[in-house]
Protein backbone atom coordinates (compact mmCIF):
# COMPACT_ATOMS: atom_id res chain seq x y z
CA UNK A 1 0.00 0.00 0.00
CA UNK A 2 1.02 3.86 -0.60
CA UNK A 3 2.37 5.79 2.10
CA UNK A 4 0.73 9.11 2.39
CA UNK A 5 3.07 12.11 2.96
CA UNK A 6 0.82 15.02 4.19
CA UNK A 7 2.81 18.47 3.43
CA UNK A 8 1.72 21.75 5.52
CA UNK A 9 2.90 25.02 6.66
CA UNK A 10 2.29 23.85 10.63
CA UNK A 11 3.09 20.64 11.76
CA UNK A 12 2.96 18.87 14.97
CA UNK A 13 0.81 18.47 18.39
CA UNK A 14 -2.32 19.09 17.27
CA UNK A 15 -3.55 18.99 21.04
CA UNK A 16 -1.89 22.82 21.37
CA UNK A 17 -4.89 24.85 21.40
CA UNK A 18 -3.71 27.77 18.97
CA UNK A 19 -3.09 25.27 16.71
CA UNK A 20 -6.05 26.28 14.27
CA UNK A 21 -8.35 23.94 12.48
CA UNK A 22 -5.69 22.24 9.77
CA UNK A 23 -3.56 20.64 12.31
CA UNK A 24 -6.17 19.59 14.15
CA UNK A 25 -7.54 18.19 11.25
CA UNK A 26 -4.36 16.23 9.90
CA UNK A 27 -3.54 15.30 13.08
CA UNK A 28 -6.46 13.57 13.15
CA UNK A 29 -6.65 12.31 10.06
CA UNK A 30 -2.85 10.71 10.06
CA UNK A 31 -3.42 9.42 13.32
CA UNK A 32 -5.77 6.71 11.28
CA UNK A 33 -3.92 6.15 8.50
CA UNK A 34 -0.12 6.49 9.21
CA UNK A 35 2.57 8.10 6.95
CA UNK A 36 4.73 11.12 6.66
CA UNK A 37 4.10 14.51 7.90
CA UNK A 38 6.11 17.20 6.93
CA UNK A 39 6.39 20.89 7.60
CA UNK A 40 8.06 23.96 8.11
CA UNK A 41 10.52 23.36 11.84
CA UNK A 42 12.27 26.01 13.99
CA UNK A 43 13.69 29.59 12.64
CA UNK A 44 17.41 28.53 12.95
CA UNK A 45 21.02 30.98 11.84
CA UNK A 46 21.33 31.40 8.62
CA UNK A 47 24.29 29.71 9.01
CA UNK A 48 22.71 26.82 9.62
CA UNK A 49 23.94 24.25 6.79
CA UNK A 50 21.29 22.88 5.01
CA UNK A 51 21.95 18.81 6.25
CA UNK A 52 21.35 20.14 9.31
CA UNK A 53 18.19 21.64 9.03
CA UNK A 54 15.85 18.39 8.56
CA UNK A 55 14.64 16.83 11.70
CA UNK A 56 12.58 13.38 11.44
CA UNK A 57 10.71 12.49 14.66
CA UNK A 58 8.42 9.72 14.76
CA UNK A 59 5.43 11.03 17.05
CA UNK A 60 3.42 8.06 17.33
CA UNK A 61 3.96 4.46 15.84
CA UNK A 62 2.08 5.41 12.98
CA UNK A 63 3.23 9.09 12.09
CA UNK A 64 6.79 10.20 11.86
CA UNK A 65 7.30 13.84 11.82
CA UNK A 66 9.88 15.95 9.36
CA UNK A 67 10.45 19.44 9.99
CA UNK A 68 12.62 21.83 8.04
CA UNK A 69 14.19 24.09 9.60
CA UNK A 70 14.43 28.13 8.47
CA UNK A 71 16.15 31.08 7.94
CA UNK A 72 14.68 34.10 9.73
CA UNK A 73 14.37 35.79 6.83
CA UNK A 74 12.98 33.59 4.61
CA UNK A 75 10.49 32.51 7.51
CA UNK A 76 9.67 36.05 7.94
CA UNK A 77 9.52 36.49 4.50
CA UNK A 78 7.53 33.67 3.33
CA UNK A 79 4.82 33.11 6.41
CA UNK A 80 4.87 36.56 7.68
CA UNK A 81 5.10 38.75 4.33
CA UNK A 82 4.08 37.00 1.60
CA UNK A 83 1.48 33.79 2.89
CA UNK A 84 0.01 36.50 5.78
CA UNK A 85 0.78 39.29 4.81
CA UNK A 86 -0.79 38.93 0.73
CA UNK A 87 -2.31 35.64 0.50
CA UNK A 88 -4.49 35.74 3.46
CA UNK A 89 -6.15 39.14 2.59
CA UNK A 90 -6.40 38.54 -0.34
CA UNK A 91 -8.31 35.13 -0.49
CA UNK A 92 -10.17 36.62 2.63
CA UNK A 93 -11.36 39.63 0.18
CA UNK A 94 -9.18 41.82 2.14
CA UNK A 95 -7.45 43.77 -0.50
CA UNK A 96 -6.79 46.81 1.59
CA UNK A 97 -5.22 44.73 3.94
CA UNK A 98 -2.76 43.31 1.89
CA UNK A 99 1.03 44.46 1.50
CA UNK A 100 2.56 43.63 -1.52
CA UNK A 101 6.35 43.57 -1.61
CA UNK A 102 8.31 41.71 -3.85
CA UNK A 103 11.28 40.42 -1.31
CA UNK A 104 8.25 38.50 0.15
CA UNK A 105 7.18 36.96 -2.92
CA UNK A 106 10.98 36.21 -3.33
CA UNK A 107 11.13 34.01 0.10
CA UNK A 108 7.79 32.43 -0.74
CA UNK A 109 9.02 30.96 -3.60
CA UNK A 110 12.54 29.94 -2.05
CA UNK A 111 11.21 28.20 0.91
CA UNK A 112 8.68 26.28 -1.35
CA UNK A 113 11.74 25.42 -3.29
CA UNK A 114 13.62 24.48 0.26
CA UNK A 115 10.61 22.61 0.88
CA UNK A 116 10.55 20.54 -2.30
CA UNK A 117 14.61 19.83 -1.83
CA UNK A 118 14.34 18.43 1.39
CA UNK A 119 10.94 16.49 0.78
CA UNK A 120 12.53 15.12 -2.56
CA UNK A 121 15.20 13.17 -0.43
CA UNK A 122 12.48 11.30 1.52
CA UNK A 123 10.26 10.14 -1.04
CA UNK A 124 9.34 6.84 -2.07
CA UNK A 125 8.22 5.95 -5.89
CA UNK A 126 4.78 4.67 -4.94
CA UNK A 127 4.09 7.80 -2.69
CA UNK A 128 0.80 9.83 -2.06
CA UNK A 129 1.37 13.14 -1.10
CA UNK A 130 -0.95 15.59 0.02
CA UNK A 131 0.03 19.19 0.15
CA UNK A 132 -1.86 21.94 2.34
CA UNK A 133 -2.74 25.59 2.16
CA UNK A 134 -1.51 28.86 0.61
CA UNK A 135 1.42 28.86 2.16
CA UNK A 136 2.65 26.20 -0.17
CA UNK A 137 0.68 26.60 -3.67
CA UNK A 138 4.08 25.97 -5.41
CA UNK A 139 5.06 23.40 -3.74
CA UNK A 140 3.96 20.73 -6.41
CA UNK A 141 5.65 22.89 -9.23
CA UNK A 142 8.73 22.53 -7.43
CA UNK A 143 9.00 18.73 -6.74
CA UNK A 144 7.88 18.08 -10.85
CA UNK A 145 11.09 20.44 -11.26
CA UNK A 146 12.92 17.90 -9.43
CA UNK A 147 11.66 14.63 -11.17
CA UNK A 148 8.88 13.58 -8.84
CA UNK A 149 6.10 11.93 -10.79
CA UNK A 150 4.18 10.98 -7.71
CA UNK A 151 0.31 11.59 -7.64
CA UNK A 152 0.38 15.22 -5.96
CA UNK A 153 -2.81 16.45 -4.28
CA UNK A 154 -3.78 20.04 -2.77
CA UNK A 155 -6.14 21.50 -0.66
CA UNK A 156 -7.30 24.87 -0.10
CA UNK A 157 -8.44 25.14 3.47
CA UNK A 158 -9.16 29.27 3.01
CA UNK A 159 -11.52 30.43 0.93
CA UNK A 160 -10.80 31.13 -3.00
CA UNK A 161 -12.18 34.79 -3.65
CA UNK A 162 -13.99 35.74 -6.84
CA UNK A 163 -12.08 36.52 -10.09
CA UNK A 164 -11.67 39.79 -10.25
CA UNK A 165 -10.31 39.97 -6.77
CA UNK A 166 -7.31 36.96 -7.22
CA UNK A 167 -6.79 38.66 -10.52
CA UNK A 168 -5.89 42.27 -8.96
CA UNK A 169 -2.62 39.79 -6.73
CA UNK A 170 0.41 40.76 -9.01
CA UNK A 171 1.52 37.44 -10.06
CA UNK A 172 -2.24 35.78 -9.77
CA UNK A 173 -1.28 34.10 -13.12
CA UNK A 174 2.01 32.31 -12.04
CA UNK A 175 0.50 31.22 -8.91
CA UNK A 176 -2.35 30.07 -10.54
CA UNK A 177 -0.66 28.22 -12.69
CA UNK A 178 1.53 26.36 -10.38
CA UNK A 179 -1.90 24.93 -9.43
CA UNK A 180 -1.34 22.75 -12.68
CA UNK A 181 1.03 20.67 -11.35
CA UNK A 182 -1.56 18.79 -9.16
CA UNK A 183 -3.06 15.98 -10.12
CA UNK A 184 -6.34 17.04 -7.60
CA UNK A 185 -7.18 20.49 -5.88
CA UNK A 186 -9.40 20.58 -3.55
CA UNK A 187 -11.93 23.70 -1.73
CA UNK A 188 -13.37 23.88 1.16
CA UNK A 189 -17.02 24.46 -0.78
CA UNK A 190 -18.84 24.78 -4.09
CA UNK A 191 -18.99 28.84 -3.64
CA UNK A 192 -15.17 28.38 -3.93
CA UNK A 193 -15.65 26.11 -6.61
CA UNK A 194 -17.83 28.65 -8.63
CA UNK A 195 -14.74 30.83 -8.30
CA UNK A 196 -11.91 28.99 -9.46
CA UNK A 197 -13.97 27.80 -12.40
CA UNK A 198 -14.46 30.89 -13.04
CA UNK A 199 -11.22 32.38 -12.84
CA UNK A 200 -9.92 29.49 -14.76
CA UNK A 201 -11.74 29.91 -17.54
CA UNK A 202 -11.71 33.92 -18.02
CA UNK A 203 -8.04 34.37 -16.57
CA UNK A 204 -6.23 31.06 -17.54
CA UNK A 205 -8.06 30.78 -21.12
CA UNK A 206 -8.46 26.91 -19.70
CA UNK A 207 -11.03 24.33 -21.55
CA UNK A 208 -13.72 23.27 -19.22
CA UNK A 209 -13.25 19.55 -19.91
CA UNK A 210 -15.96 18.79 -17.73
CA UNK A 211 -17.65 19.88 -14.66
CA UNK A 212 -14.30 19.21 -12.72
CA UNK A 213 -11.54 19.54 -15.18
CA UNK A 214 -10.21 21.84 -16.82
CA UNK A 215 -6.79 21.92 -19.15
CA UNK A 216 -4.24 24.93 -19.77
CA UNK A 217 -0.92 25.12 -20.13
CA UNK A 218 -0.74 21.32 -21.62
CA UNK A 219 -2.15 19.64 -18.24
CA UNK A 220 -5.35 18.90 -16.88
CA UNK A 221 -6.46 19.81 -13.42
CA UNK A 222 -9.17 18.44 -11.84
CA UNK A 223 -10.47 20.40 -8.79
CA UNK A 224 -13.77 19.70 -6.27
CA UNK A 225 -15.32 20.75 -3.26
CA UNK A 226 -14.55 18.01 0.06
CA UNK A 227 -15.44 20.49 3.03
CA UNK A 228 -13.42 19.52 6.06
CA UNK A 229 -15.05 17.19 9.12
CA UNK A 230 -14.18 16.43 12.37
CA UNK A 231 -12.51 13.45 14.57
CA UNK A 232 -16.41 13.50 15.85
CA UNK A 233 -16.13 10.26 17.72
CA UNK A 234 -12.69 11.56 19.51
CA UNK A 235 -14.04 15.14 19.96
CA UNK A 236 -17.33 13.44 21.94
CA UNK A 237 -14.87 11.42 23.76
CA UNK A 238 -12.66 15.07 25.11
CA UNK A 239 -16.12 15.63 25.82
CA UNK A 240 -16.60 13.43 28.35
CA UNK A 241 -13.05 13.54 29.78
CA UNK A 242 -12.16 14.67 32.90
CA UNK A 243 -10.82 18.11 31.93
CA UNK A 244 -14.28 19.28 29.99
CA UNK A 245 -16.20 17.77 32.45
CA UNK A 246 -14.30 20.29 35.17
CA UNK A 247 -14.28 23.30 32.75
CA UNK A 248 -18.07 22.40 31.99
CA UNK A 249 -18.87 21.76 36.00
CA UNK A 250 -17.10 25.04 36.55
CA UNK A 251 -18.95 27.24 34.15
CA UNK A 252 -22.40 25.83 35.26
CA UNK A 253 -21.84 27.36 38.50
CA UNK A 254 -20.85 30.52 37.58
CA UNK A 255 -23.57 30.80 35.67
CA UNK A 256 -25.95 29.07 37.21
CA UNK A 257 -28.10 31.55 36.92
CA UNK A 258 -27.17 33.75 33.34
CA UNK A 259 -27.30 32.41 29.70
CA UNK A 260 -23.49 31.91 28.55
CA UNK A 261 -23.02 32.64 24.93
CA UNK A 262 -19.49 31.80 23.52
CA UNK A 263 -16.82 32.40 20.90
CA UNK A 264 -13.60 30.48 20.46
CA UNK A 265 -11.40 32.42 17.88
CA UNK A 266 -7.92 33.13 16.74
CA UNK A 267 -7.65 36.87 17.02
CA UNK A 268 -7.98 37.53 13.15
CA UNK A 269 -9.80 40.02 11.05
CA UNK A 270 -11.36 37.27 9.15
CA UNK A 271 -13.56 36.36 12.30
CA UNK A 272 -15.83 39.49 12.44
CA UNK A 273 -15.01 39.76 15.82
CA UNK A 274 -16.11 43.53 16.39
CA UNK A 275 -19.23 42.78 14.26
CA UNK A 276 -20.04 40.14 16.86
CA UNK A 277 -19.36 42.83 19.65
CA UNK A 278 -21.74 45.41 17.96
CA UNK A 279 -24.13 43.10 17.26
CA UNK A 280 -24.09 41.75 20.95
CA UNK A 281 -24.18 45.72 22.15
CA UNK A 282 -26.88 46.02 19.62
CA UNK A 283 -28.95 43.16 21.27
CA UNK A 284 -28.25 44.73 25.13
CA UNK A 285 -29.37 48.03 24.47
CA UNK A 286 -32.71 46.89 22.13
CA UNK A 287 -33.60 44.15 24.49
CA UNK A 288 -33.04 45.16 28.23
CA UNK A 289 -34.49 41.59 29.55
CA UNK A 290 -31.07 40.16 28.34
CA UNK A 291 -29.04 42.54 30.13
CA UNK A 292 -27.99 40.75 33.62
CA UNK A 293 -28.49 37.44 31.84
CA UNK A 294 -26.64 37.27 28.72
CA UNK A 295 -22.61 36.85 29.53
CA UNK A 296 -20.53 36.27 26.31
CA UNK A 297 -17.47 34.49 26.87
CA UNK A 298 -14.89 35.34 24.17
CA UNK A 299 -11.57 33.61 23.65
CA UNK A 300 -9.42 35.49 21.57
CA UNK A 301 -6.30 33.45 20.60
CA UNK A 302 -3.02 35.24 20.05
CA UNK A 303 -2.16 34.56 16.34
CA UNK A 304 0.03 36.30 13.65
CA UNK A 305 0.80 39.04 15.76
CA UNK A 306 4.02 40.41 13.82
CA UNK A 307 1.45 40.92 11.16
CA UNK A 308 0.56 44.93 11.29
CA UNK A 309 -3.54 44.05 10.42
CA UNK A 310 -3.22 41.55 13.72
CA UNK A 311 -2.21 44.13 15.70
CA UNK A 312 -4.73 46.92 14.81
CA UNK A 313 -7.74 44.06 15.05
CA UNK A 314 -6.80 43.78 18.66
CA UNK A 315 -7.09 47.29 19.43
CA UNK A 316 -10.47 47.43 17.83
CA UNK A 317 -11.68 44.74 19.79
CA UNK A 318 -10.34 45.53 23.08
CA UNK A 319 -11.77 48.73 22.99
CA UNK A 320 -15.36 47.66 21.91
CA UNK A 321 -15.46 45.38 24.52
CA UNK A 322 -14.36 47.86 27.10
CA UNK A 323 -17.12 50.26 25.95
CA UNK A 324 -19.66 47.56 26.32
CA UNK A 325 -18.67 46.48 29.71
CA UNK A 326 -17.97 50.06 31.05
CA UNK A 327 -21.63 50.90 29.88
CA UNK A 328 -23.49 47.93 30.72
CA UNK A 329 -21.94 46.12 33.59
CA UNK A 330 -23.21 46.21 36.80
CA UNK A 331 -21.48 44.82 40.38
CA UNK A 332 -22.06 41.71 40.09
CA UNK A 333 -22.42 41.12 36.20
CA UNK A 334 -19.97 41.78 33.50
CA UNK A 335 -21.55 41.14 30.20
CA UNK A 336 -18.21 40.48 27.72
CA UNK A 337 -15.57 37.76 29.22
CA UNK A 338 -12.71 38.75 26.82
CA UNK A 339 -9.99 36.27 27.03
CA UNK A 340 -6.83 37.31 24.96
CA UNK A 341 -4.99 33.55 25.44
CA UNK A 342 -5.71 30.31 23.97
CA UNK A 343 -7.75 27.80 25.69
CA UNK A 344 -6.01 24.42 26.12
CA UNK A 345 -8.00 22.32 23.63
CA UNK A 346 -8.70 19.65 26.31
CA UNK A 347 -11.05 22.29 27.89
CA UNK A 348 -12.50 23.50 24.81
CA UNK A 349 -15.39 21.02 24.62
CA UNK A 350 -16.30 22.40 28.32
CA UNK A 351 -16.84 25.82 27.25
CA UNK A 352 -18.83 24.69 23.78
CA UNK A 353 -21.75 22.57 26.69
CA UNK A 354 -21.80 25.24 29.17
CA UNK A 355 -22.72 27.58 26.05
CA UNK A 356 -26.31 28.36 25.58
CA UNK A 357 -25.50 29.71 22.27
CA UNK A 358 -22.67 29.88 20.06
CA UNK A 359 -21.63 32.91 17.99
CA UNK A 360 -19.82 31.78 14.91
CA UNK A 361 -19.57 34.50 12.94
CA UNK A 362 -16.42 34.88 10.41
CA UNK A 363 -17.07 37.95 7.63
CA UNK A 364 -15.37 35.19 5.46
CA UNK A 365 -13.74 31.47 6.74
CA UNK A 366 -12.55 28.45 4.40
CA UNK A 367 -14.51 25.88 6.75
CA UNK A 368 -14.53 26.75 10.51
CA UNK A 369 -14.26 23.98 12.60
CA UNK A 370 -15.46 25.35 16.03
CA UNK A 371 -18.98 25.38 14.36
CA UNK A 372 -18.75 21.91 14.16
CA UNK A 373 -16.96 21.02 17.34
CA UNK A 374 -20.13 23.36 19.30
CA UNK A 375 -22.68 20.64 17.50
CA UNK A 376 -20.51 17.60 18.48
CA UNK A 377 -19.84 19.10 22.52
CA UNK A 378 -23.71 19.58 22.76
CA UNK A 379 -25.94 17.31 24.88
CA UNK A 380 -28.63 15.98 22.60
CA UNK A 381 -31.62 16.20 25.25
CA UNK A 382 -30.58 19.51 26.01
CA UNK A 383 -28.50 21.64 23.03
CA UNK A 384 -27.64 25.14 22.59
CA UNK A 385 -27.86 26.58 19.52
CA UNK A 386 -25.31 28.01 16.99
CA UNK A 387 -25.30 31.30 15.28
CA UNK A 388 -23.53 30.97 12.26
CA UNK A 389 -22.41 33.17 9.60
CA UNK A 390 -23.28 32.57 6.12
CA UNK A 391 -19.81 33.09 5.48
CA UNK A 392 -18.21 30.56 6.56
CA UNK A 393 -17.61 27.10 4.69
CA UNK A 394 -19.36 25.52 7.22
CA UNK A 395 -22.70 27.29 6.17
CA UNK A 396 -23.31 25.35 3.73
CA UNK A 397 -23.13 21.99 5.31
CA UNK A 398 -24.75 23.41 8.62
CA UNK A 399 -27.93 24.73 7.23
CA UNK A 400 -30.02 24.55 10.41
CA UNK A 401 -27.70 26.91 12.10
CA UNK A 402 -28.93 30.20 12.73
CA UNK A 403 -27.27 31.79 9.72
CA UNK A 404 -26.71 35.78 10.01
CA UNK A 405 -24.90 38.06 7.82
CA UNK A 406 -22.25 39.12 10.18
CA UNK A 407 -22.32 43.10 8.82
CA UNK A 408 -25.81 43.33 9.46
CA UNK A 409 -25.62 44.39 13.18
CA UNK A 410 -29.04 44.36 13.86
CA UNK A 411 -30.46 41.11 12.15
CA UNK A 412 -27.47 39.42 14.03
CA UNK A 413 -28.58 40.81 17.30
CA UNK A 414 -32.15 39.37 16.65
CA UNK A 415 -30.74 35.90 15.67
CA UNK A 416 -29.13 35.99 18.91
CA UNK A 417 -31.77 36.67 20.73
CA UNK A 418 -33.81 33.84 19.11
CA UNK A 419 -31.38 31.54 19.55
CA UNK A 420 -31.39 32.53 23.59
CA UNK A 421 -35.28 32.25 23.45
CA UNK A 422 -35.75 29.29 20.83
CA UNK A 423 -37.87 26.17 22.44
CA UNK A 424 -35.97 22.83 23.97
CA UNK A 425 -37.85 20.86 20.35
CA UNK A 426 -36.73 23.11 17.76
CA UNK A 427 -33.37 23.18 19.60
CA UNK A 428 -33.23 19.18 19.43
CA UNK A 429 -34.44 19.22 16.00
CA UNK A 430 -31.69 21.54 14.52
CA UNK A 431 -28.88 19.89 16.64
CA UNK A 432 -29.87 16.16 15.45
CA UNK A 433 -30.13 17.12 11.73
CA UNK A 434 -26.49 19.22 12.13
CA UNK A 435 -24.92 16.29 14.21
CA UNK A 436 -26.12 13.87 11.63
CA UNK A 437 -24.57 15.67 9.13
CA UNK A 438 -20.72 16.52 10.36
CA UNK A 439 -21.07 12.88 11.76
CA UNK A 440 -21.48 11.78 7.44
CA UNK A 441 -18.94 14.20 6.39
CA UNK A 442 -16.43 13.28 8.84
CA UNK A 443 -12.67 14.36 8.56
CA UNK A 444 -12.24 10.45 7.78
CA UNK A 445 -14.88 10.65 4.90
CA UNK A 446 -12.54 13.84 3.80
CA UNK A 447 -9.60 12.54 3.99
CA UNK A 448 -11.02 9.48 1.84
CA UNK A 449 -12.95 11.23 -0.83
CA UNK A 450 -10.24 13.40 -1.15
CA UNK A 451 -7.90 10.48 -1.56
CA UNK A 452 -10.14 8.32 -3.58
CA UNK A 453 -10.66 10.96 -6.19
CA UNK A 454 -6.65 11.44 -6.16
CA UNK A 455 -6.06 7.82 -6.86
CA UNK A 456 -8.74 7.93 -9.79
CA UNK A 457 -7.05 10.69 -11.63
CA UNK A 458 -4.06 9.41 -13.67
CA UNK A 459 -0.64 10.46 -12.36
CA UNK A 460 1.37 13.16 -13.91
O1 LIG B 1 -0.93 28.24 11.37
P1 LIG B 1 -1.47 29.57 11.80
O2 LIG B 1 -0.93 30.71 10.99
O3 LIG B 1 -1.34 29.79 13.28
O4 LIG B 1 -3.06 29.58 11.55
C1 LIG B 1 -3.90 28.51 11.93
C2 LIG B 1 -4.56 27.90 10.71
O5 LIG B 1 -5.50 28.86 10.23
C3 LIG B 1 -6.14 28.58 8.98
O6 LIG B 1 -7.12 27.55 9.16
C4 LIG B 1 -7.97 27.16 8.09
O7 LIG B 1 -8.17 25.77 8.12
C5 LIG B 1 -9.25 25.27 8.89
C6 LIG B 1 -9.30 23.75 8.69
O8 LIG B 1 -9.55 23.43 7.36
C7 LIG B 1 -10.54 25.92 8.45
O9 LIG B 1 -11.64 25.42 9.22
C8 LIG B 1 -10.42 27.43 8.63
O10 LIG B 1 -11.60 28.04 8.10
C9 LIG B 1 -9.21 27.98 7.89
O11 LIG B 1 -9.04 29.34 8.28
C10 LIG B 1 -5.10 28.25 7.94
O12 LIG B 1 -5.73 27.97 6.71
C11 LIG B 1 -4.17 27.14 8.38
O13 LIG B 1 -3.17 26.91 7.39
C12 LIG B 1 -3.51 27.55 9.67
O14 LIG B 1 -2.68 26.51 10.16
O1 LIG C 1 -8.18 28.99 22.21
C1 LIG C 1 -8.39 28.19 21.31
C2 LIG C 1 -8.82 28.63 20.03
C3 LIG C 1 -9.03 27.68 19.04
N1 LIG C 1 -8.83 26.35 19.29
C4 LIG C 1 -9.07 25.35 18.25
O2 LIG C 1 -8.50 25.80 17.02
C5 LIG C 1 -9.31 25.37 15.94
C6 LIG C 1 -9.75 26.56 15.11
O3 LIG C 1 -10.12 26.07 13.85
P1 LIG C 1 -11.08 26.83 12.85
O4 LIG C 1 -11.24 25.95 11.67
O5 LIG C 1 -12.35 27.21 13.51
O6 LIG C 1 -10.34 28.18 12.45
P2 LIG C 1 -8.82 28.53 12.12
O7 LIG C 1 -8.23 29.04 13.39
O8 LIG C 1 -8.15 27.29 11.64
O9 LIG C 1 -8.92 29.61 11.08
C7 LIG C 1 -10.51 24.63 16.54
O10 LIG C 1 -10.24 23.26 16.53
C8 LIG C 1 -10.56 25.18 17.96
O11 LIG C 1 -11.15 24.32 18.90
C9 LIG C 1 -8.41 25.94 20.54
O12 LIG C 1 -8.23 24.74 20.78
N2 LIG C 1 -8.21 26.87 21.53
Amino acid sequence: MSRLVVVSNRVGDPSKPSSGGLAVALGDALTKSGGLWFGAGEVVDAATPTDQRLHLKPLDNKVTLATLDLSREDYDGYYRGYANGVLWPVFHYRLDLAHFESGHLDAYRRVNRQFAQALASLLQPDDIIWVHDYHLIPLAAELRALGCQQRIGFFLHIPLPPQLILAALPGHDWLMRALFAYDLVGLQSEADMVHLRRYLVAEAHAEELSEHSFGAFNRMLRAGAFPIGLDVDSFIAMAEAPPAQETLATLRQQYAQRQLLVGIDRLDYSKGLPQRMKAFRTLLERHPETRQQATLVQIAAPSREEVEAYGDIRRELESLCGAINGDFSELDWTPIRYLHKPLEREAVPGLYRAAKVALVTPLRDGMNLVAKEFVAAQDPADPGVLVLSRFAGAAEQLTEALLVNPYDTDATAEAILHALKMPLEERQLRHQRMLANIREHDVHAWQRRFLETLMDVSPA
